[in-house]
């Protein structure tokens, strides 16, 4: 019936759905089933296992934040890693800092990269721009071979099902701890407060035992469940505030350093649980 519903045991007995004008292409990668669909009201649409990923006219909210609240929280970044994304849009984000010099993407799945260049080109453009290295390939290989080298690292992850369950327990921020410089700071999706409270506590805890400051941020973004995604933002200078910005990002249409700051306020459910303990 023309219709996208985005059923799914990790948001159970709820489900988006999307008017589908047109089903643009559809493959099974080496680590998940790839979907791209125009759809009537939110432009191109790219899920992976049957999870939206992002969409055209939304994407900016989550591209925007997952970025900029290491990024303009960090006095001077250079050297940028982004784990995942491969669709491109973090790494749009990261470059609109004058100070970065590098930008590396690391993203297990080709199709991932390949399908966002011809599909997604708002995002994926960037991702042949000289300052940027694109490499596919596991985030966990890829880190303990480049110890101590990247001021900034997001990771831009799908789901804790599937091939991105493990970037969401401890070996995996063990390893980017060690592929920070000093004083670096680091991003990572953290899920909804109305659908994963205890995970985003777990999160949080594991976390704040390797990181001088962890705290957890939110937007709000009408395509991914609940309307609300998180991340838990990082830093390894204690003296650090990740909820500072320390100046401003030009040419956002989300992100400014107001909404920095007010992202880290959550509502009292998700503050006892998020924040006490
Ligand atoms: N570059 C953006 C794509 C990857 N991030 C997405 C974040 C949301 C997630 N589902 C939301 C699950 C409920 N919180 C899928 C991957």
């Amino acid at each position: 019936d023309g219709w996208f519903r985005e059923i799914n045991s990790q948001w159970p007995g709820q489900a988006l759905t999307l008017k589908v004008n047109k089903i643009l292409h559809m493959e099974k990668s080496q680590y998940q089933d790839v979907l791209v669909f125009e759809s009537e009201t939110y432009g191109n649409v790219l899920i992976l296992d049957g999870v939206v990923q992002c969409t055209e006219r939304d994407e900016f909210s989550y591209q925007e934040m997952i970025t900029h609240l290491p990024m303009a929280s960090h006095p001077n970044p250079k050297h940028v890693l982004v784990i995942g994304g491969g669709d491109g849009g973090v790494v749009r984000e990261v470059l609109k800092h004058k100070s970065v010099e590098h930008v590396t993407l690391c993203d297990i799945d080709e199709a991932v990269v390949r399908v966002s260049k011809q599909f997604l080109p708002h995002m994926a453009s960037v991702l042949t721009d000289d300052r940027v290295t694109v490499f596919i390939g596991d985030g966990f290989k890829f880190l303990p071979e480049h110890e101590n080298e990247y001021d900034v690292i997001i990771t831009d992850s799908s789901d804790p099902v599937g091939p991105a369950a493990s970037l969401f327990e401890a070996p995996y921020f063990t390893l980017l701890k060690k592929a920070l410089k000093e004083g670096g700071n680091m991003s990572t999706q953290g899920e909804c407060l109305w659908l994963h409270l205890p995970l985003i506590k777990e999160l949080r805890e594991t976390t704040k035992r390797l990181f001088p400051v962890a705290e957890y941020a939110f937007t709000t973004i009408p395509t991914y469940p609940s309307g609300s995604i998180g991340f838990v933002c990082c830093s390894l200078d204690p003296k650090r505030s990740v909820s500072e910005p320390l100046r401003p990002v030009p040419d956002c249409m989300y992100y400014n350093n107001d909404v920095h700051r007010a992202a880290f306020v959550l509502p009292e459910f998700g503050r006892a649980m998020v924040q006490e303990g």
